[in-house]
């Protein structure tokens, strides 16, 4: 599809959108909850989905290349993702909005000038930016159900530490399955109709658990003392700040509120998005297929990247000394290549200019830590890697993306150590998997089972006159 075509039905979600938010805004006067506006939103989208099938479903959405069967289906349509959508040279827009849309969009705390999660998550699940008190109302429902049981804590308690952070994450997230309501209904023969309120009692939960598990974990491995308890009066980020030790720095929590809204989603065929709503397809629970996501999200090449850099800058530091020349990074850089290895931060598998992730933390940092040296580093390899990359020549992307900026922020205010980066992560992208998944659940989605064909199958197809020629715009 042409990017001319794509940026006109961008256009029209937008502007019904807005449709839907000025209908709404009439409405918030009684209140609504999430679940409530979620329960009006779904048979009309049954019917959208229901019609484009009848009207459309024998359309091709593109062709299948061998290329793409053994290049990661890169390019490949195969999935519906309704919370977001990846352009690759403007990046992600949730519901059609930009990060410096969102960020002026949606409720902030009071004195914050950084965007809520919660009011990102209602955006995600209903399309339409909430109202303040909508947002209050979500906060205070999270905290509510943040309690993590008591065999989910002793299971944390007993890991060592030297398990990596995010295996622990992985381990406690599939535990919660114990008290799964979704897993509960569906063993007391739930309808089929009835899936989607079972499964948002579980999203719902998921979310609001992780902060315990991840603040137990930051406490356990890195000895940081009692975890305190939840407060009800504050807001998420604010308890996740808090469960960190961390609270008492305001800009942490600012920090926290951005991070956590621009790592939520990134539309559906990233590894960690993939795996939630496959596994999920299979009517796993929201637990079971989350703690999918983490999986993956822990891989080197997904989420675990914002680790990877901030070690590769201290490796960089202890080989060529803070304050280096542009040419003595340069020639750590090439070495980096040269022994086979990839630049953590840099390249994407969709993306084709640097990612407004990077951007929106950029940002960030000139407006909180201009003089962090580490900051300094970061702005001096942006400036290095992509000429070298090109000069490489094998990244279709040279330029950065999300994790080239996280762990530089966490740490400037004192969050060191890098093997935790990847559970904010997890966190972050509970919401975006949750969404999915509450629709899919709501829209009847098939389990997943996509054709794999051998080697010696595809041989005989390509040879065939089956096979056609096709060129990829
Ligand atoms: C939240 C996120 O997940 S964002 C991504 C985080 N990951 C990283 O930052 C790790 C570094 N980056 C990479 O490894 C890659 O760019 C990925 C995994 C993100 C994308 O992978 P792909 O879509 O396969 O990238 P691409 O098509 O550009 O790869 C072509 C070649 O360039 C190489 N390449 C891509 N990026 C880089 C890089 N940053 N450094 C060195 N080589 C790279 C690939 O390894 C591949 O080499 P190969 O032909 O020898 O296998
Ligand atoms: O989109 C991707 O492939 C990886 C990524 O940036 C994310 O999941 O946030």
């Amino acid at each position: 599809m042409s990017s001319s075509i794509l940026r006109s039905i961008a256009r029209q979600s937008r502007s019904s959108a807005l449709a839907r938010s000025a209908r709404f805004a009439s409405t918030a006067a009684k209140q609504q909850t999430l679940k409530e506006r979620l329960a009006e939103l779904i048979p009309a989208e049954i019917e959208n989905v229901k019609a484009v099938r009848a009207e459309h479903g024998k359309k091709s959405f593109g062709p299948v290349l061998v290329d793409q069967l053994y290049g990661g289906m890169r390019g490949l349509p195969a999935l519906i993702w309704d919370g977001s959508v990846l352009d690759p040279d403007e990046g992600i827009r949730f519901r059609g909005k930009t990060i410096p849309e969102i960020q002026d969009l949606l409720p902030k705390a009071p004195g914050g000038s950084e965007p809520l999660p919660e009011g990102l998550f209602w955006l995600l699940v209903t399309g339409e930016v909430p109202t303040q008190a909508q947002v209050e109302a979500l906060s205070k429902d999270w905290a509510a159900r943040a309690a993590i049981p008591e065999f989910v804590e002793e299971l944390l308690d007993r890991c060592p530490p030297t398990l990596h952070p995010m295996s622990q994450f992985s381990l406690a997230v599939t535990a919660l399955n114990h008290d799964s309501t979704f897993a509960k209904a569906y063993q007391q023969g739930v309808s089929k109709k009835e899936y989607w309120g079972p499964a948002f009692e579980d999203c719902m939960d998921l979310i609001a658990k992780l902060p315990n598990i991840a603040g137990r974990i930051y406490r356990n491995v890195y000895g940081q003392g009692k975890v305190p308890a939840i407060d009800p009066t504050k807001d998420y980020s604010w308890n996740m700040a808090n469960l960190l030790g961390f609270a008492e720095k305001n800009d942490f929590v600012e920090l926290l509120r951005l991070y956590i809204t621009i790592h939520s989603d990134h539309e559906g065929g990233n590894v960690s998005a993939h795996a939630g709503k496959l596994v999920g397809s299979a009517l796993s629970d929201p637990f079971l297929a989350f703690a999918a996501s983490l999986n993956g999200l822990a891989g080197p090449l997904h989420g675990l990247a914002n680790q990877e850099v901030l070690l590769w800058l201290r490796k960089m530091q202890s080989k060529i000394g803070e304050n280096a020349t542009d040419e003595a990074v340069k020639e750590y850089v090439w070495s980096t290549l040269k022994n086979g290895q990839v630049v953590p931060g840099y390249g994407h598998a969709v993306l084709r200019k640097t990612d407004p992730r990077y951007s929106a933390q950029r940002e960030f940092a000139l407006k909180h830590l201009p003089n962090d040296p580490l900051f300094k580093l970061v702005a001096q390899v942006f400036n290095i890697v992509p000429g070298i990359l090109l000069e490489a020549g094998k990244a279709k992307n040279p330029w950065p993306n999300v994790d080239a900026h996280s762990g530089v922020l966490l740490t400037h205010y004192g969050l060191d150590q890098m093997n935790f980066y990847t559970v904010l992560f997890g966190v972050s992208r509970a919401f975006g998997v949750a969404a999915q998944l509450i629709w899919d659940r709501a829209l009847g989605a098939r389990m997943s089972s996509p054709w794999s064909r051998s080697y010696l199958t595809l041989i005989y197809h390509v040879r065939s006159s089956r096979a056609t020629q096709v060129v990829l715009y």
